[in-house]
């Protein structure tokens, strides 16, 4: 059975990125995916606008919602501090391992626990089973019209503080309505708009952040 997207990627990471550079890890992610085949990481360009916000954040817990192959969890755990972690849902086991072998090459498994399974499943048991009390920083690139759902999940389980800080994907295109409609004109969010470009091409996209406000 012939490899996947997912699997060369991983293999180009393993045979050309420099063993515990996470640096050398997303350059050699960005030049397979711009030069041979796309596939949707944050990127380069929108990657500088995450490596932003996470740094405005500090954060000590973080969650990432859509691990795929781990390139935005590098982006994150790159600029966590010692005792911070980052807490990454994914549910295609296919994408796991070879998220987790990506993050180890960097060198970062450490700051990365990747949690198999639905977002939906997986946020209610955050405080009971991985002991978090409230999440500084989450990074949401999972299915759009998951956005809004999980938002409001992360909400009702009291995940989110005064000051917690999301970030989102793909606000152009493909787009999340819903999760716009629910953070923008509410009193409890302050939005801001970062125009940007697709991942490694030319057609506009977009990443809006959202600080709760309690
Ligand atoms: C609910 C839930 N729980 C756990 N993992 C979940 C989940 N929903 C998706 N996931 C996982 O996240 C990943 C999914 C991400 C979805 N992202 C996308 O669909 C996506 C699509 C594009 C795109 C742009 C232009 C085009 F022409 C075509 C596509 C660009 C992007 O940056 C994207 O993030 C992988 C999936 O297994
Ligand atoms: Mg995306």
């Amino acid at each position: 059975m012939d490899q996947s997207k997912e699997q060369r990627i991983l293999n180009s990471v393993s045979y050309n990125a420099i063993k515990g550079d996470a640096e050398s890890v997303l350059d050699c992610i960005d030049k397979y995916c711009s030069q041979k085949e796309w596939a949707m990481n944050v990127g380069d360009e929108k990657g500088l606008i995450l490596d932003k916000i996470v740094k405005e954040a500090d954060p000590t817990v973080a969650l990432e919602l859509g691990t795929y192959c781990g390139y935005s969890a590098v982006r994150i755990a790159r600029l966590l501090k010692p005792s911070a972690h980052l807490f990454s849902i994914e549910f295609n086991a296919e994408f796991v391992p070879i998220a987790k072998e990506i993050i180890e090459i960097a060198g970062l498994e450490d700051k990365v626990t990747i949690l198999e399974g639905h977002a939906q499943d997986i946020i209610p048991q955050l405080k009971t089973k991985y002991n978090v009390d409230t999440l500084d920083f989450v990074f949401l690139d999972h299915w759009k019209d998951r956005y809004a759902p999980d938002t409001i999940l992360l909400e009702q389980y009291g995940l989110l503080r005064k000051g917690s800080i999301l970030l989102a994907d793909n606000i152009g295109f493909p787009g999340a309505p819903d999760f716009l409609k629910h953070v923008r004109n509410n009193e409890h969010y302050e939005c801001t708009h970062y125009p940007s470009h697709l991942e490694y091409m030319k057609a506009p996209d977009a990443m809006e952040k959202a600080v709760y406000l309690g």
